[in-house]
Parts: structure tokens; sequence; C-alpha cells
């Protein structure tokens, strides 16, 4: 296992670095970057990953382009809305249609205040079940470009990724996991968190985004320095711990689809959220206001006719398979529709992957 990021003694996820991770490395070297990543995968289901191939000044335009996104006129941003309905995630989700789940108190005002909270989700251009919604070239000239390529990028990191757990796992076969992942299922998001009263956070009459774990096969995130993002301790539940913002890495976590795959005991889902962010002074004003946050998770999907069932490898005698095989585009419309129904019409803006 790699080095232990520290904060404060509660703060720990794994450090992996995938610099020796190359195609003409050694195998002995390979295998020591996939034990380190599939031991950190099953041990916390969250791990800090440095030199993955995504170069730091496209993540550094990817936060630029972000920045300039939310800083258009909401009549600019509403030209690229979000669908109705539970099936499509694209576009972007105007405050109106934050999550309610997200909102821990009844008090409708304070539900109000939270609804600034916006996203915006992208595609693989090839995916006609989800088709992106574009604002106009004119809008944000170069915007589409700049992300479709970024978007690439992300999964040609993510496909290293998937590689080394298969090797790191011991599978027969190491690139199963990469045989199921064509790319066109993933989703990029660009989220942005608007400053908030500290005092809300503090007296959890809010989250900025409540306790959940993601759908799919794995994510990667990006974050800014604001902080915030909390795992769910695998030994002690209900204890979350800060995961500290460090320049460059990328946050990977385990989804529940690869939970299945794994049959639940080897590579673990994990509940994550966001909330107030760890520096407290950086909070301004009479109020406290915590500062905005801008993360870009990019999730990684089966192909939505992957069947995914438990790998030979991980179940056997005194062991035995824990989930029915699931087709992944079920799966999620049926994960897609609970969220829907717990949330109505605002459930577009929820943690939605796959
Ligand atoms: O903003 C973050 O850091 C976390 C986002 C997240 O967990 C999600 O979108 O599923
Ligand atoms: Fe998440």
């Amino acid at each position: 296992m790699g080095s232990i990021e520290q904060e404060t003694p509660q703060v720990s996820i794994p450090v992996v670095d995938f610099s020796a991770w190359t195609p003409d490395a050694t195998l002995e070297a390979r295998l020591a970057v996939a034990k380190e990543l599939a031991d950190a995968c099953h041990n916390v289901g969250f791990v800090s990953i440095i030199n993955h191939g995504v170069p730091l000044e496209l993540l550094e335009e990817a936060f630029a382009w972000s920045k300039k996104l939310f800083d258009l006129k909401t009549e600019e941003k509403m030209l690229a809305p979000h669908p109705d309905g539970p099936t499509v995630h694209r576009g972007y989700s105007w405050p109106g249609l934050e999550k309610v789940s997200q909102v821990i108190s009844s008090d409708v005002e304070v539900g109000e205040q939270l609804r600034a909270v916006t996203d915006c989700k992208i595609g693989s251009e090839d995916n006609p079940e989800q088709p992106n919604v574009w604002l106009p070239p004119s809008t944000l000239p170069g915007f589409r470009e700049f992300m479709t390529h970024f978007y690439w990028t992300c999964n040609t990191a993510s496909l290293s990724i998937l590689e080394a757990l298969g090797l790191g796992m011991g599978l027969s076969d190491p690139s199963f996991l990469v045989k199921f992942h064509s790319g066109h299922n993933n989703q990029l998001r660009l989220l942005h968190y608007p400053p908030i009263p500290a005092a809300m956070l503090e007296t959890e009459q809010a989250a900025r985004m409540p306790a959940h774990s993601d759908w799919g096969s794995i994510t990667m995130l990006f974050q800014d320095d604001c902080g915030g993002l909390e795992v769910e301790n695998q030994k002690k539940e209900g204890e979350f711990m800060k995961v500290t913002p460090r320049s460059g890495a990328c946050v990977m976590n385990v989804g529940d689809l690869l939970m299945r795959w794994s049959n639940e005991d080897y590579l673990k889902s994990t509940l994550h959220r966001v909330t107030l962010p760890p520096a407290r002074d950086r909070f301004t004003g009479e109020e406290r206001m915590t500062r905005a946050r801008y993360s870009i998770p990019y999730f990684v999907s089966p192909d939505i006719d992957a069947v995914i069932e438990c790998m030979k490898e991980c179940a056997g005698q005194g062991n035995p398979v824990k989930y029915e095989s699931v087709i992944q585009g079920e799966y999620r419309l049926m994960r897609a529709k609970l969220q829907y129904r717990e949330t109505g019409p605002t459930a577009a803006a929820a943690p939605a992957t796959g």
C-alpha cells in the first residue's frame, strides 16, 4: 500500500503513484502498482492516484472552462437545459432543478437557498441513449471541443486503472474489466457549489452533497483546493474521514456495479459526501461564507448491454455469489427511477452516474 495522506488523525486515504504503469515497464513494476491499487480499493474503497495520465495542464484548463461555464448568465446556461425525466442525464441543471435530497432540513426556505448547487453533465458524442445537450457554439466557443477531448483523455486513464485493478486482483484475464468499457457510457460532470453560510453546514441544516455511493464501475474525481469531500470509514460505519485536496491528484472510488462484480467482499463501494471545507480560516464575512467549490467527477460505467455477474475468482466454496447478474442499462434505469420517485423532477441534478 502507498503512503498515507494526513491532515488530522482521522484522515487517511492511500496514495498510489501510477508513474511506473507504462506499457514498457516490467511485469514486476506493473504488478507493484496494481497490488497497491487493488489493496486500497479492497480496504478503503477510495484512493488518491497521482501521475494518472491526465496531464495537469489539461486539468487546469478543465477547471477554467468549468468556471467560465458557471459564470455565464443563467439565461445563457439555460440554452443547454437538462432534459426532463429520469432517463437522460445531460446538460445544465439550473438552480430550480437542484436536488431536494441534499436538504436535510425540512425548512422550505433553507431548501430554496441550497438549490443554488448546479452542474453540467456531458457524455460521449456517440451514445444514442444519452445525447449531449450543448450550448450554442457562440455562447462558449471551444467548450464542446475541449470537453470532448477531456472526456476521452479521462477515458484512457480509466482503462489503465481498470487494467491495473484486474492485474492487482489476480484475475486470470487482467483485461477482463476493460472489455466491458468502450467509454461511450461514461459521464463527465462539472459541479459548482456556490458559497454557503458555514453555519448551515455546521448545524447540519444542509449538506453540500449528502452521503451516497456511485452506481457505476469507478469514479475519478478531480477537486479544487476548497475541500469538504468526506468518505466513510469502512471499519466504522457512520464515521467519515476528510479527503484533503491534493493538487493534480485523482481521487478514485469503486462504484456499486464494480462491487457487485467482485461479490462485494473484494472491491468496496464507499459512501461519500461533500460538507464543510476543513480550513475554517477561509470563511469570510459575518455570515462566515464558505468558499465556492468546483469539482469534476468522471463516472466510468460498463457498456449499456454489459452483463455484470460475479467474477469467477470472487466466489467459491464457502463464499457463495451474493448478487444476481444485472444488465447495466436495466440497473441504471432502476436506480434512476428510484431516485426520481424519491425526489420528483428534482432528481435530475442528484448524483447520477452510469
Ligand atoms: O463534488 C465532489 O467532490 C463529489 C461529487 C460526487 O460524489 C458525485 O458527483 O457523485
Ligand atoms: Fe459520488
